[in-house]
């Protein structure tokens, strides 16, 4: 991701900045012996008889000195070189990074999915992205310049001036080191809670903007302003004086610095006193004393910096090195289908130790049947079509599809063929036309139409100003529940998949708009199996097979007949049969009534009324 395999420019380019990078460390040595230079020349040689010999005239000592000057300054041309080099491998390091964060979300199970904010995601994103991109540029040409410019003047003054001079460079490195590292530790729980408070200042106004229809209801406008102005103040009292405590390690290091400067100088002009160097020396040391402070400062900067980038860098590859809690076996084959027939096999499944999914729930549908789940609210319906998407893989038992494992064969497969209506779709901020293509996207303009006559939804949309190209606002807001069902409907109607799966699909919607939805979605299970989770059994009622799920297990089974007849023949007792007799009304009175005839007489009855309700 860093380095830019296969696109000879951008290695260029990196060439390009190492060598800039290089040249400028060459440029940094150079100014300070120029100057040096320059004053040998400038002074009298002391060697004439009549004391008036002037010094040369070296015009092109001096233009060079000029020209390592120009070249020196952050606006010359190098700088400009090294900043257009910079660009294209800075994009290059993000876009990489973008993409290949985004895939990788992407292929992670639903589980994390449901644990992670998306927004908590993107800020993940966007600051470990900015970060690996700075950490890369700090790294290359900051740290290792900077260590350079050091090494280099302290190899030159050891070796060229004295070990004394080396001591001094050495220990005013380590003292400044020292306390920048001390600084560190002081700043690193300042930063912190800055980082968290940060965090919640971003994530608060996008929580509620995104549910500004809740905040709207409960006129709770004011109430959030003053939760946000409440983290705005936690996050400016979460930084008190951070201006002060950072500017107060520069007054240390300057206080060092200033030290050394003084040893440095009290010792050269010692030893020109003593006639050991030229006056010139003087002038070389403190010019190159003053070229190390930038870069022994900048130090403390550039590791502040770096350990701030790699804590946001760190989160990032902590998402990045998260595994799917859903993985295919090697090489795993992709499911054959041949019609359609699903079977689970005493699947048991637990979301966690303490939450229990599915115990041992075993039925069998065959290709083209419908089977419809009910039950109370948490007994595991919904779960029983998540195991079958293989959002989560059972804990025990099998599940399969035209007698193949699912969990060994590939996943993407699996979804492939299967088409989910959820009970309140959610569509994505476009147009009509794209949120109905979402279901193939390699369809053509003709298919989606066909697919939206078979959802009953062209009609309503060409009566839309803009017909396919109407936007439908945040989440699908801007259309009713119906149309939106409807559009979901569609979509799968182009996806054309062999196995439906329904959750309580029609539940949210009026009996009117229901028996449409109901329309489309008969045509669309036409000869295809059928998992419906439903809490009106209007829907379910003509299914092949009816589950009723408590607990997480299987407690009734049959079709609506035989269920209603076993609890008939029971005195009345069934759990499908009360659920029935709840939503029907008390149509054959008493539980504990005998049952007879009259009793299969009423059944049809009620079957009347619901198919009335329908
Ligand atoms: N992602 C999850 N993590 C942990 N527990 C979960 C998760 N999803 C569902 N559960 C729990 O599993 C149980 C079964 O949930 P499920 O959604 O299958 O019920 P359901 O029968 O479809 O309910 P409803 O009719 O209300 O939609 C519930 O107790 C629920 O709290």
């Amino acid at each position: 991701m860093m380095y830019p395999i296969g696109n000879k420019k951008l290695q260029l380019l990196l060439l390009l900045r190492f060598a800039l990078m290089i040249f400028e460390r060459i440029i940094r040595i150079l100014v300070p012996l120029q100057t040096e230079r320059l004053l040998r020349v400038f002074s009298p040689d002391g060697k004439t008889n009549d004391s008036t010999t002037l010094s040369k005239f070296d015009v092109g000592s001096v233009m060079l000195y000029v020209f390592y000057n120009y070249l020196q300054r952050h606006s010359s041309i190098l700088s400009l070189l090294h900043n257009a080099a910079e660009k294209p491998l800075d994009s290059f390091v993000r876009d990489t990074l973008q993409l290949r964060f985004f895939e990788h979300v992407h292929s992670l199970s639903m589980q994390f999915h449901l644990n992670k904010q998306p927004y908590e995601l993107l800020s993940i994103m966007q600051l470990g992205v900015q970060s690996v991109s700075q950490v890369t540029s700090i790294i290359l040409f900051n740290l290792l310049p900077t260590v350079c410019d050091v090494s280099v003047t302290l190899l030159y003054f050891s070796i060229v001036w004295g070990w004394k001079y080396g001591l001094l460079i050495i220990s005013n490195a380590i003292l400044v080191t020292i306390a920048s590292k001390l600084h560190g530790q002081m700043m690193r729980k300042v930063y912190r809670d800055m980082i968290e408070a940060g965090g919640t200042r971003r994530s608060h106004p996008q929580e509620t903007l995104m549910n500004a229809e809740t905040v709207k209801y409960f006129t709770n406008e004011a109430y959030e302003v003053g939760r946000y102005e409440e983290v705005i103040e936690m996050s400016r009292t979460s930084s008190p004086n951070l201006q002060f405590k950072t500017q107060a390690l520069s007054v240390i290091q300057t206080l060092i610095w200033t030290w050394n400067l003084l040893a440095g100088c009290l010792l050269c002009a010692h030893e020109i006193s003593s006639g050991k160097r030229d006056p010139a020396s003087f002038m070389t040391f403190v010019l190159y004393s003053q070229q190390l402070e930038g870069p022994i400062q900048s130090l403390t900067w550039v590791t502040d910096h770096l350990r701030n980038t790699l804590a946001s860098v760190d989160e990032m590859m902590a998402v990045l090195n998260l595994e799917p809690t859903v993985n295919d076996v090697p090489d795993a084959p992709p499911l054959v289908m041949s019609g359609g027939e699903i079977e689970f096999e005493n699947v048991s499944f637990q979301y966690s130790h303490d939450k229990r999914g599915l115990s041992n729930v075993s039925f069998k549908i065959q290709k083209g049947q419908t089977v419809g789940i009910v039950g109370p609210s948490g007994g595991g319906k919904s779960t029983i079509l998540r195991l079958l998407v293989r959002f989560w893989d059972p804990s025990s038992g099998r599940i399969l599809i035209d007698g193949q494992d699912i969990s060994k064969v590939a996943q993407l497969s699996v979804r492939e063929n299967i088409g989910a209506v959820p009970q309140d779709p959610v569509l994505f901020y476009d147009t009509i036309g794209y949120n109905i293509n979402y279901g193939r996207t390699t369809a053509s303009k003709e298919e989606l139409e066909e697919a939206a006559k078979v959802a009953q939804i062209h009609d309503t949309i060409m009566k839309f100003e803009k017909g396919y190209e109407t936007t439908v606002g945040y989440r699908g807001a801007k259309l009713s529940g119906g149309e939106r069902q409807r559009i979901s409907i569609a979509r799968t109607v182009l996806k054309n998949p062999p196995i439906i799966v329904m959750d309580e699909a029609t539940s949210a919607l009026d009996s009117m708009t229901e028996s449409d939805i109901q329309q489309a979605l008969t045509k669309l299970t036409e000869n295809r199996t059928t998992i419906a989770v439903a809490h009106r059994l209007s829907t379910i009622m003509h299914a092949d097979l009816i589950l009723y799920i408590k607990d997480g297990e299987i407690v009734e089974r049959g079709t609506h007949e035989e269920l209603i007849q076993a609890a008939i023949d029971n005195g009345g007792q069934g759990e499908y049969y009360k659920m029935w007799r709840i939503q029907t009304g008390k149509l054959y009175g008493d539980s504990n009534s005998t049952v007879g005839d009259n009793e299969m007489e009423t059944c049809a009855e009620a079957e009347e009324v619901m198919s009335k309700e329908e």
